[in-house]
């Protein structure tokens, strides 16, 4: 008899969505998101400024409200769903993770360019010393083969990090190619850790692509609810919920609780719905990541030039995340060539 696959799930509204917001959660956003996802079930919500620990700057965009503050309304509200932050080394600093736990996180997601996972290994040995669960995010994971992306899971996982995610930043990567990826970290790591999928809507395979991760061995999952997250979001967490429930996938989501969430919750707090159109499609199509899409227009808007082509030369060039500045850059050169 085939055994019923069960999944851990992770929202990350309140983190990648906070992309979406340009990062201006308040304290009452985050309270009313936790309590709603928290009573239908959901296990892990993951909080902080949407580039991650320390992300609220200049360069990213400042946030409305401190995130540890927000942190610390989650772990106040949530009654049996773990709080997670995200960080990204450099970005966010070893004492960003110790006030995150001193605020109620439990998880902490280090995060890393997908060739680069050599400057997490501190931060998980800290985190396991200090008692808190670890993930790793091989972000961009499009752009290196499975080979390539199982040897950076294995340096997470030696370094203390107790699930590797296969991160589809740009939302690149289409069925098979997630499969194959997951199932070279899945035969890398054995029972080392465990692997994750976190994917990205920009090719409308979200909820498909994370079928084909948790088929090809991926334990734990990340959604949004209402897709709230960068570029045209991520996998909806509520239409994954329905879709494991179809599949006979246990969750331990209520799908109804769930979608009522979305619908009556988070859609309220939401700017406007994450779309997929034109900006979107030209992330995933060119190998784009997601953060930058709000940038994109902003360059756009400011040298009267097009967003879409900015991205798609920030594909050509393959920026990764933190390469924010060179937005402008290549703004800059489409105005010189009156690319409008
Ligand atoms: C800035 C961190 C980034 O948004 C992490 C992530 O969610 C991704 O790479 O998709
Ligand atoms: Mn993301």
């Amino acid at each position: 008899m085939q055994q019923r696959l069960s999944l851990r799930l992770t929202d990350t509204s309140l983190r990648d969505g906070s992309h979406h917001k340009r990062h201006q959660f308040t304290a009452d956003d985050v309270r009313s998101i936790v309590a709603a996802l928290d009573g239908a079930g959901v296990p892990i919500i993951e909080v902080a400024h949407g580039d991650g620990l320390g992300g609220s700057s200049f360069n990213y965009g400042f946030s409305h409200t401190p995130e540890q503050e927000l942190i610390k309304v989650a772990a106040e509200t949530a009654t049996q769903a773990k709080i997670a932050v995200l960080m990204l080394p450099g970005v966010g600093v070893k004492d960003d993770i110790l006030v995150s736990q001193d605020n109620g996180a439990s998880i902490v997601r280090i995060a890393t360019h997908c060739t680069e996972a050599d400057v997490s290994v501190q931060h998980f040995a800290l985190a396991r010393e200090r008692g808190l669960e670890t993930v790793g995010f091989l972000m961009m994971a499009h752009s290196q083969p499975s080979e390539a992306l199982a040897r950076q899971a294995r340096i997470m996982a030696d370094a203390g990090c107790q699930c590797v995610y296969v991160v589809d930043s740009a939302g690149a990567l289409v069925l098979e190619q997630v499969s194959e990826r997951v199932e070279a970290l899945v035969a890398e790591l054995g029972s080392d850790a465990q692997v994750g999928f976190h994917g990205h809507e920009n090719l409308g395979l979200s909820v498909a692509n994370s079928v084909a991760a948790a088929r090809a061995g991926a334990a734990q999952i990340d959604g949004s609810v209402r897709g709230f997250g960068a570029g045209a979001g991520n996998t909806p967490l509520e239409a994954f919920v329905g879709v494991c429930d179809k599949l006979g996938f246990s969750t331990g989501v209520d799908f109804f609780k769930i979608v009522d969430a979305a619908e009556d919750v988070v859609r309220p707090v939401m700017p406007e719905e994450c779309l997929l159109d034109r900006m979107a499609l030209m992330m995933g199509y060119a190998g784009v990541y997601s953060s930058f899409l709000k940038h994109a227009y902003t360059q756009a808007e400011r040298y009267g030039v097009s967003g879409a082509q900015i991205l798609v030369r920030a594909g050509e060039r393959k920026l990764v995340g933190g390469q924010e500045d060179q937005l402008i850059d290549i703004a800059l050169e489409l105005s010189r060539e009156n690319v409008r």
